[in-house]
C-alpha cells in the first residue's frame, strides 16, 4: 500500500464509480502522495497508481468488485449513511415478474424512493459517460457560458430585501407529488421567477422521478435570464459535476445522505476548481455534524422534507439551527438554505427567525397560474423591486 493513503481515503464514488469509463483518470491529493485513479489498463479491474511527491509511482494491486463495495458500504455506514449504493449483482435492468424478481434479488432490491432514485442514477451516470467522457466535457467547459456567482446572488437579495432570498425551482413533477403542472414551460417559469423576484433559479435535471432534463436548463440559461443556475441533480459521480457547468450550471446539489465525507469533500474541491458553488444538503443532526466538519463548504440547505418517507416538517430548519451547531456555521460565515414545504408568509418568516438567509421552494410557486403573483403570495408583499 503506498505511502500516506489508504482506502479510507480515497473518494468511495471513485472507488465505486469512475472505472467504468476507460479514459478516466482522476487526481486525488493526499497529504504525501497524489492517488490517480486510472482505468485506461481496464478491461477487467481497475489499476490505481499511487503517485509519490518525488515523481515514483506504486501500483495498488486491484480489488474484486464485491469487495470494494464492502469497502465502500463500511465507509458509508460509520458514518450513518442509510443510502446503499447499487449492487454489482443487481437489480436486473430489464423487467422481471415480480415473483421472480423478489427470488432472485432477496436483499438486493431498493429500500426506499431515494435508494432507488440512486441506484437507478448509477446506471444512468455510468451510461451517460461512456458517451462522453471527462476529457470532452473538459472542453466543452471551456467553452461554456461563464459560471456566475450563486452566493452573491443570494446575499445582493437578502440584503436588498431584508427577507431571505428566494432560490425558484423549475419543477414539473415529483415523486412525492405527482405532476404539479401541466402545462410545463421552463422558460416561461424561469422567466416568471425572475420578474417576481428570485434570486437564483433551482432546474430539476433528473427525467425519469422529476420530468426534468438537461434541455430545461440549457435553454433557461440560452434563454438570457440572468439569475444563477443550481442544477438539482443527484450527484453520486464527480463526473456530474463536470457535465452540469459544461450545460451552464453555475451551482450543483451534493446531497449529504446519499455521499460520504470524502465523496464531499472531493466534490465541493472539484465545484471550486470549475467555478461551481456547491449547495451540500442535509437532512439530520448527524448529517448537519459531519458537513461542519469539512473545510471550505459555504452553503449548505437543510431539507425539511425526508426523502426516504417524503414526511415534511419545517421544524427541521429551526431544529438543525439550534444550540452549538447555530453558533459553528454563524462562526464558519455559512448561508444557510432552509428546503422544501414552504407555503405562506408565516413559513417564510418561521424560518428567516431560525437563522436562514435563503430558501429553496418549488411546489407552493410552480403550481400558480401565474408565478410571479406566487412568489409574491408567499412572501406576502411584492419582493421584486
Ligand atoms: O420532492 C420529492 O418528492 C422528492 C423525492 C425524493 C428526492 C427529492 C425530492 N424532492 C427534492 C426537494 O426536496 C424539493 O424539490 C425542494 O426542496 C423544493 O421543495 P417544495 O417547495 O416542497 O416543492
Amino acid at each position: 500500500m503506498m505511502r500516506g493513503t489508504s482506502l479510507d481515503s480515497i473518494p468511495p464514488s471513485s472507488l465505486n464509480r469512475t472505472f467504468q469509463d476507460s479514459r478516466f483518470i482522476f487526481g486525488f491529493k493526499s497529504n504525501s502522495s497524489t492517488l490517480i485513479i486510472n482505468s485506461s489498463h481496464r478491461p477487467s479491474l481497475p489499476c490505481l497508481r499511487a503517485q509519490q511527491s518525488d515523481g515514483s509511482a506504486t501500483d495498488i494491486p486491484p480489488v474484486e468488485t464485491k469487495d470494494r463495495n464492502l469497502q465502500v458500504e463500511e465507509v458509508s455506514s460509520r458514518q450513518g449513511i442509510r443510502i446503499r449504493r447499487r449492487p454489482p449483482t443487481g437489480p436486473s435492468l430489464h423487467y422481471v415478474g415480480p415473483f421472480q424478481f423478489r427470488l432472485e434479488n432477496e436483499g438486493n432490491t431498493p429500500r426506499n424512493i431515494l435508494e432507488e432514485i440512486v441506484w437507478n442514477k448509477d446506471v444512468e451516470v455510468d451510461q451517460m459517460k461512456s458517451k462522453k467522457p471527462l476529457y470532452t466535457l473538459r472542453k466543452a467547459i471551456d467553452i461554456a457560458p461563464p459560471p456566475r456567482d450563486f452566493i452573491g446572488a443570494l446575499m445582493a437579495s437578502y440584503s436588498r430585501t431584508g427577507m431571505p432570498a428566494l432560490i425558484a425551482e423549475v419543477k414539473k413533477a415529483s415523486p412525492s407529488r405527482g405532476v404539479l403542472r401541466e402545462n410545463f414551460d421552463p422558460v416561461e417559469i424561469a422567466k416568471a421567477y425572475e420578474k417576481g423576484g428570485a434570486a437564483c433559479l433551482s432546474v430539476l435535471t433528473d427525467a425519469k422521478y422529476f420530468q426534468g432534463s438537461f434541455e430545461n436548463l440549457e435553454a433557461i440559461r440560452n434563454a438570457g435570464v440572468t439569475c444563477p443556475l443550481l442544477c438539482k441533480e443527484f450527484i453520486v459521480d464527480a463526473w456530474q459535476l463536470y457535465y452540469a457547468r459544461a450545460k451552464g450550471a453555475d451551482a450543483v446539489l451534493l446531497i449529504a445522505s446519499i455521499l460520504p465525507d470524502l465523496d464531499i469533500k472531493y466534490m465541493t474541491k472539484i465545484c471550486k476548481m470549475i467555478g461551481l458553488t456547491a449547495l451540500v444538503e442535509v437532512h439530520d443532526e448527524n448529517e448537519m455534524d459531519r458537513v461542519l466538519e469539512i473545510d471550505g463548504i459555504q452553503l449548505i440547505g437543510i431539507n425539511n422534507r425526508n426523502l426516504e418517507t417524503f414526511e415534511v416538517d419545517i421544524s427541521n430548519t429551526k431544529k438543525l439551527l439550534e444550540g452549538a451547531r447555530g453558533e459553528k456555521i454563524r462562526q464558519k460565515d455559512i448561508v444557510v438554505v432552509g428546503e422544501s414545504g414552504l407555503f405562506t408568509p408565516a413559513d417564510v418568516a418561521y424560518v428567516q427567525d431560525a437563522g436562514v438567509k435563503a430558501i429553496l421552494v418549488g411546489e407552493s410557486i410552480v403550481k400558480q397560474k401565474d408565478p410571479t403573483a406566487g412568489i409574491a403570495e408567499l412572501f406576502g408583499k411584492d419582493i421584486s423591486a
